[in-house]
């Protein structure tokens, strides 16, 4: 399916006013993107922020990260599955258990999210990732953990475009790679670290391109994703 997926954005709404992001929204069709929702507006705005972009017909990736004991995760993935959100995630550093754990508790649902992993985050680089202790490149610790929630039967992982590559020859073309960390030429890096452009991500085995600030923050957002899905598209 992801080869043929024409909706590979997802837009990162990370908006701290809930009308600002609802008017913004509404110019979108669920038809050329799907939307993201983190920490900062679940935080703000709560599970009815989610079920109302549900209800317009978007497919929604809940991005919270879960990172706990495995039966609270599980009970957290229930949570997300009921909000009847199209992809959510926890962090492989978690462990397998937790993973494993996650997955089952959505066996029981007919349409259950996709269920994916965090491996190392886009805004991390080789030396962040040393002062953590370890002492793998990125490349080599994204592989480390995906592989990991590919046995614990996840769906996929969240990871740097740059690691795409190697992650579709190792882990095979069904295991999904969302990838954030995608800058347009030009447009300002931020905070992130392992960056690509969205055609390259694509090029480069990406099934899902995560993308914030590039749109949100553009003086005219929805003719910033109209030119992202004509680049990938094309
Ligand atoms: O490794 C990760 C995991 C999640 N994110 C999230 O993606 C978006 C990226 O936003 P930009 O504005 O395009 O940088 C943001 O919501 C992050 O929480 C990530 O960047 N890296």
């Amino acid at each position: 399916m992801s080869q043929h997926d024409s909706k590979k954005v997802l837009i990162a709404l990370d908006y701290d006013n809930e009308q600002a992001a609802l008017d913004f929204v509404k110019q979108l069709s669920p038809q050329t993107c799907r939307l993201k929702v983190g920490k900062e507006m679940f935080t703000y705005f709560g599970p009815q922020f989610v079920k109302q972009l549900v209800d317009l017909g978007f497919d929604v990736f809940l991005d919270l990260k879960f990172h706990d004991i495995p039966n609270t995760v599980a009970k957290a993935v229930t949570a997300a599955a009921e909000l009847g959100v199209w992809m959510v995630n926890v962090h492989a550093s978690g462990g397998l258990e937790m993973m494993q754990k996650a997955k089952e508790a959505l066996a029981k649902y007919e349409n259950a999210p996709l269920l994916i992993a965090v491996t190392v985050l886009t805004s991390m680089d080789q030396a962040q990732l040393s002062r953590l202790g370890v002492d793998k490149t990125p490349q080599e610790q994204v592989l480390y953990l995906a592989k990991l929630a590919q046995e614990a039967g996840l769906d996929g992982v969240v990871c740097s475009a740059q690691e795409a590559e190697s992650l579709k020859t190792e882990l095979g073309a069904d295991f999904k790679l969302v990838t954030p960390g995608i800058r347009p030429v030009g447009a300002d890096v931020g905070d992130q670290k392992r960056i690509m452009t969205p055609k390259k991500a694509v090029e480069a085995g990406s099934d899902y391109l995560v993308i914030g600030r590039p749109i949100t923050k553009a003086e005219d957002p929805v003719k910033a994703l109209e030119a992202i899905n004509l680049e990938i598209n094309a």
